[in-house]
């Protein structure tokens, strides 16, 4: 069967991260959680949790679902490019997500979460749409919730439609062609290490020439923003009065009065517009007459990383057949 479930902005000022609702187990515990196609592990807040660690997150409770079975001897740990992290033990259950459910998914229950999450209340645990490759459980590694669906789904994929300030969809299953205008472009994707990486075909600032060039990136829905090559990044904050790259703020900052230019990526012969009010992030603090940029330099990364910034100015779909390919729509 397929399904569709809503993606849902944490915070109404800035779009930094989506929550999904899912229930686990029997009867159902509905939790929301971040739907991370940068990583690849399914872990909820839980019982296992010590209360100091827990701060207004909804908890998965193993002892209290029916269908609920520890997987014995299995632990994990993750450690995410923000420098935050968790680590705890295994429970295999059900596991539904806008109607499609998973009879013994993998749930990694957290019996350590770094302050960073306990700090994020509206968020729950992950959901891992990465590749399977990824997952961090010991001994054996497990496989994500779209890897167990995906055979009973008409088709292999699953599409974000995020949406700026407002509250997006994960389809899954079928594609929805009322989400988006034209054709999707449908790209190779490169599955080692285990991200959605593709190769994007240039850039441009504005209503600037097209600069052809060959960008690889991956495209992940648990980065807030978009972090791109030096000289993309320079070209384009190059065209913004008063915009610095600050190490003070860690990235590139400018009066929020000045006015922005959109920023269009390549597709292979198409293309994707990100509007400038996505590239206006949000203010340093609340006003602050200084705002973040949301496009930033990749360098320090060693990978670039089309984040929620450009993925909600598309309709994404992310297709799990073999070999896996990734389509861009405008919508
Ligand atoms: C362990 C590996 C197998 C996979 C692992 N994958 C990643 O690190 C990428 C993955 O998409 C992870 C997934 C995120 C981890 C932290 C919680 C939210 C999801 N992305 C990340 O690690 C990137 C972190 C995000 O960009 C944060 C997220 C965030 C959300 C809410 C509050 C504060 C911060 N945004 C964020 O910092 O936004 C600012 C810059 C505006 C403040 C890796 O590559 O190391």
């Amino acid at each position: 069967e397929n399904g569709s479930a809503a993606a849902i902005p944490i915070d109404p000022r800035f779009d930094i991260a989506y929550v999904t609702p899912v229930t686990i187990g029997t009867p159902p515990q509905t939790l929301y959680l971040d739907f991370d196609t940068g990583s690849s592990d399914l872990w909820v807040f839980s019982s296992h949790t010590p209360e100091s660690q827990v701060r207004g997150q909804r908890i998965y409770s193993p002892e209290k679902s029916s269908t609920a079975k520890l997987l014995a001897g299995h632990t994990w740990s993750i450690l995410y490019g923000d420098g935050s992290g968790s680590l705890g033990n295994v429970y295999t259950d059900n596991f539904t997500v806008g109607g499609v459910t998973v009879t013994s998914q993998a749930v990694q229950t957290a019996q350590q979460v770094s302050y960073s999450f306990t700090s994020q209340s509206e968020i729950h645990g992950l959901v891992g749409l990465g590749f399977s490759t990824l997952n961090t459980v010991f001994p054996n590694g497990q496989l994500t919730f779209f890897d167990n669906a995906k055979s009973t789904l008409d088709s292999p994929v699953f599409t974000a439609d995020l949406k700026w300030k407002k509250e997006g969809t994960y389809d899954f299953g079928f594609i929805d062609e009322t989400k988006y205008t034209g054709e999707i472009t449908y790209l190779p994707v490169q599955t080692d290490p285990g991200y959605w990486t593709f190769t994007s075909s240039g850039y441009a600032v504005g209503d600037g020439a097209f600069h052809p060039a060959s960008i690889v990136g991956i495209a992940d829905t648990g980065t807030s923003l978009t972090y791109l090559p030096a000289e993309v990044v320079t070209s384009y904050w190059g065209q913004v009065d008063g915009a610095v790259d600050s190490d003070y703020y860690g990235g590139y900052v400018f009066p929020c009065s000045s006015k922005l230019p959109s920023f269009t990526f390549g597709v292979g012969p198409a293309n994707i517009t990100i509007p400038a009010s996505y590239i206006n992030y949000a203010q340093i603090t609340e006003g602050s007459p200084v705002c973040f940029g949301g496009l930033q330099s990749s360098s320090w990364l060693g990978v670039n990383i089309w984040g929620d910034v450009a993925l909600k100015a598309a309709f994404v779909v992310f297709n799990g057949a073999n070999p896996p390919t990734i389509g861009w729509a405008k919508k």
